[in-house]
């Protein structure tokens, strides 16, 4: 294992203050207090809010062997560099033997879709008989691993640390979603990427970035040289197209509608409508052939992102036949379009639409499928984006015949003028009833409420993510187990002047 002698050599400076065992075989890179354990190198980061050295009397109980910050511990050793966080993916690459070289890694960024094209990826790797790790904001998965994440992306030394695992257990390559925040974080430094995959963008995250082109700038940063061997672009969407014209790496370019593209879609077809669960089928083409997708996930958006999967694929001579069987195998994304089927005869979905360009890949395509009353759950993330509230609520109140506004995970924010402004948006909107239900399993009662047989209800805004934060308080709080309860409820609650079974008299 590497020294801290090794460690300063590496960032090419001294080790500063003491006491110092310069040949103690060091444990781990850590950058957070409370994962700390003997003989780390603890990253200790200048933040928002706090600095890590904030907790060096943890550090200092933790055993920590050697401190790397932007200043000098007030006692432990410390390797004292300009930017912590621009060394931490560096160090923690090499401190685990460049793990990412060893396998294929398929970097996934974009507004939208990340996750489900990751997935895609992972599912066709699995497809052509790979061995896969999966790093995205709805699972880490890999032999002998699977856990929930709480970031999209994680810092660096998670990242480095769970990559290292990957290629300790066999893994052949991986698919890992990559933020905007982990760009400009410098989150995924020090990893080499096979291929980095833009999906699309458009408004979103403006509060830490201040503006598109910055959101555009961190997302193009990504596909420099020296991160990725290619680059995986949509030409579908204008920054792509951007994009595309300014990478200097191999591009390969993917399309649902553009024949130019390399990769491309045809004969794209949605699912009947009475065609329970099931997804869209479509001819990909590509340069080595072409093949028959047939998703088992909902919705058209999916067609992109599996478009982008096999694009992915393909260029690193994956048979396309092989990956479109693995995209076409996998049944469901936690959160995103996921149906709840208890037997009732309406549609109810989860899905983790949260901006307005999901909206409008998502509600059309369910107005287009419910031939009764489309109902949709929506709230807002506090502490992010105040300005996409109003518009979300609009969006909403232009597909649905009743929008129940909830409360989503307010963060340090006042819930009800959160829920204020979502209201304002969609009832600006006009001819749609709008309900707020502050308390979010009430919400969902109410939204299943008297459904009937073509009818659908669509629970919007977190997706898989069960934390909500209120104040300084967290709650779990899975959206699909509740309404899985809530729609059961609704179906064995006794109806008056009825003879029920189960779901019956709703049909
Ligand atoms: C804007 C942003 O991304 N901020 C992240 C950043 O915060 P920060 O720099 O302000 O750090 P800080 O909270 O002041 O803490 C300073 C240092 O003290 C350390 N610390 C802090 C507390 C403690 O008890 N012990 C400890 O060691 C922290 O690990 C950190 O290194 O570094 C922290 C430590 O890693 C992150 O927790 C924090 O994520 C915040 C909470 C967050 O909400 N991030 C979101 C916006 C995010 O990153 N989202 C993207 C996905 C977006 C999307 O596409 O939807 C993601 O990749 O998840
Ligand atoms: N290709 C796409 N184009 C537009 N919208 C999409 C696309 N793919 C997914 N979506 C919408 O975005 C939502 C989130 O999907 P997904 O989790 O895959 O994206 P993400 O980029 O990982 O999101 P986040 O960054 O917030 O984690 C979906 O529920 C759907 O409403």
């Amino acid at each position: 294992m590497p020294t801290p002698a090794d460690v300063a050599a590496f960032l090419g400076t001294a080790i500063t203050g003491g006491p110092i065992e310069r040949r103690r075989p060091l444990r781990d890179v850590v950058d957070d207090s409370r994962t700390l354990g003997p003989g780390d190198v603890y990253m200790a980061f200048p933040g928002t809010h706090r600095h890590g050295l904030d907790f060096e009397d943890d550090a200092r109980r933790a055993g920590v062997a050697l401190v790397v910050s932007d200043r000098a511990a007030a006692h432990l050793p410390t390797v004292v560099v300009d930017d912590p966080r621009a060394v931490a993916g560096p160090l923690a690459a090499w401190f685990h033997g460049h793990p990412s070289r060893e396998m294929r890694v398929h970097g996934v960024t974009g507004t939208n879709g990340k996750s489900s094209t990751a997935a895609m990826v992972h599912a066709g790797l699995l497809g052509a008989d790979g061995r896969p790790g999966l790093l995205s904001g709805v699972e880490i998965t890999g032999p002998g691993i699977t856990t929930t994440p709480v970031r999209t992306t994680p810092e660096a030394a998670v990242v480095h640390r769970t990559l290292a695992h990957f290629a300790r257990t066999g893994c052949d390559s991986v698919a890992l979603e990559v933020s905007s925040h982990a760009a400009v974080h410098r989150r995924v430094d020090g990893v080499a990427f096979a291929s980095m995959t833009l999906t699309n963008l458009s408004p979103e995250h403006l509060d830490f970035h201040g503006t598109m082109e910055a959101y555009f700038r961190a997302k193009a940063s990504l596909f420099a040289q020296d991160r990725t061997e290619r680059a995986v672009v949509s030409v579908d969407d204008d920054h792509g197209r951007r994009l595309a014209r300014a990478v200097r790496v191999p591009v390969v370019t993917h399309s649902v509608t553009d024949p130019g593209a390399d990769v491309y879609a045809s004969e794209v077809r949605a699912p009947d409508a009475d065609a329970d669960h099931r997804g869209h089928r479509f001819t990909v083409h590509t340069a080595g052939g072409e093949a028959e997708i047939r998703l088992q996930v909902l919705g058209p958006h999916q067609v992109a992102d599996a478009v982008a999967a096999v694009a992915v694929l393909t260029a690193d001579d994956l048979p396309v036949d092989a990956a479109a069987e693995g995209i076409s195998a996998l049944r469901t994304i936690s959160g995103r379009c996921e149906p709840v089927s208890v037997g009732q005869p309406f549609t109810a979905l989860v899905d983790y639409m949260h901006n307005v360009a999901g909206q409008l890949a998502t509600l059309p395509f369910l107005r287009s499928r419910t031939p009764g009353r489309l109902v949709v759950v929506i709230g807002a993330t506090g502490d992010r984006d105040p300005a996409k509230r109003r518009p979300i609520g609009a969006t909403a109140a232009a597909w649905a015949d009743l929008v129940v506004v909830t409360d989503e995970s307010p963060g340090t924010e006042d819930p009800a003028a959160i829920r204020a402004e979502v209201r304002a948006g969609a009832e600006a909107a006009g001819h749609v009833q709008v309900l707020e239900v502050p308390d979010r399993d009430s919400a969902l009662r109410t939204a299943v409420s008297g459904l009937r047989r073509g009818d659908t209800v669509v629970v919007a805004g977190r997706g898989s993510d069960r934390r909500q934060v209120f104040g300084d308080k967290v709650i779990h709080f899975d959206d699909h187990a509740r309404l899985v309860i809530a729609v059961e409820d609704e179906c064995s609650a006794p109806a008056i002047g009825t003879i029920q079974i189960g779901c019956a008299r709703r049909t």
